[in-house]
């Protein structure tokens, strides 16, 4: 649906993008986590063509967009719709009338338009606010005013510019879970950047994490939280800088849905007759490919030969098993 190949861009002396690959599937949510100036706005530019790339491919719906002229720009732009951090409502027109501005835009006639905004107004919730002013109006409920806004041409794509980022924490929730059913109801791909670890695991099923340009890592979500080692996984599963006794060792045993209910810590000490405490704990748990957990659990054990032996034995298993630092085993 939308695939980024060796995307390069430079500002001066700034590299934004150094060789950018992702591939984001149809019908997915797909979250790039970064950190300010990582890059996320240049590439989510790059997808809808207001910025042009030095180098590299960036295909939308199987169309090239980095080649296309202005005309054809114009008609790929419509199929994308974009919601951002501050909203970018009129302010002095109506909720009814914001909605209907792409419409009216398109040249769409007036009962179109009508039964159209209704239509969407009725799907982000906000059916009662129709002749309010974006001023009367909460942030969560200005943001639902723009994805319906986002919605109005009936995109096959939507990208989204932190938005939920001005939200307070329930409000985040409401408006992901938003973005999640529009996902399922209407087929609609997401695409969004974020600087928030819990937009990733809690509505997407795909992620790239971008630092200084570069994707360092690229998966499903499930199995990117479920691999020890990933960034992803080790943001998600804070588990700090827990002391480990001394003659022991530490190690972070990470399971997935499967595996959650089974007592590991009851095995390791019946099976192999060891010492273990668990240090920390943490799980995670995400709407993405329609529901998943994982777990990740930081356990001291003896450090003696038995200890490598179940921690074999639970890699066997389908464990993940790391030291705290975050290397593989
Ligand atoms: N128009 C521009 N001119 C010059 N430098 C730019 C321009 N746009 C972005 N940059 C630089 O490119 C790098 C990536 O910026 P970008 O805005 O894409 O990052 P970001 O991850 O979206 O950051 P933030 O979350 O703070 O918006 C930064 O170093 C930024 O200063």
């Amino acid at each position: 649906m939308i695939e980024l190949s060796d995307v390069r861009k430079r500002y001066r002396d700034t590299t934004a993008l150094d060789g950018v690959s992702l591939t984001v599937r149809k019908g997915e949510v797909f979250g790039v986590l970064g950190r300010s100036g990582a890059g996320k706005s240049t590439l989510l530019r790059t997808v809808n063509a207001l910025e042009r790339p030095d180098s590299g491919s960036v295909r939308v719906n199987g169309v090239e967009i980095t080649t296309l002229g202005a005309g054809e720009l114009r008609k790929t732009r419509a199929r994308i719709g974009m919601v951002f951090q501050h909203f970018h409502l009129v302010r002095n027109r109506t909720v009814e009338a914001n909605v209907g501005l792409p419409l009216r835009i398109s040249g769409a006639g007036r009962a179109e338009r009508k039964a159209r905004v209704a239509e969407l107004l009725d799907v982000v919730g906000l059916a009662d606010k129709a002749k309010a002013f974006p001023g009367q109006l909460s942030g969560g409920q200005r943001q639902r005013v723009a994805i319906a806004r986002a919605l109005a041409a009936k995109p096959d794509v939507l990208l989204s510019d932190e938005a939920t980022s001005a939200l307070d924490p329930d409000t985040t929730v409401e408006i992901l879970d938003l973005l999640r059913r529009l996902n399922r109801e209407l087929g609609l791909t997401i695409l969004l950047i974020t600087h928030e670890l819990q937009v990733v695991t809690r509505i997407c099923d795909s992620a790239a994490v971008l630092d200084g340009g570069r994707v360092t890592e690229t998966g499903r979500v499930a199995d990117l939280l479920a691999t020890p080692g990933s960034a992803l996984g080790r943001q998600a599963f804070d588990l700090g800088d827990t002391v480990t006794p001394t003659a022991t060792r530490t190690a972070d045993i990470t399971f997935t849905g499967a595996e959650v209910g089974e007592p590991v810590v009851a095995a390791l000490v019946k099976r192999f007759d060891l010492d273990v405490s668990i240090l920390d704990a943490a799980v995670q748990t995400g709407t993405g490919d329609d529901g998943f957990t994982v777990g990740r659990l930081r356990v001291a054990l003896p450090d003696t030969p038995v200890a490598d032996e179940a921690l074999a034995w639970l890699v066997e298993r389908g464990y993940g098993v790391s030291t705290p630092e975050g290397g593989a085993r």
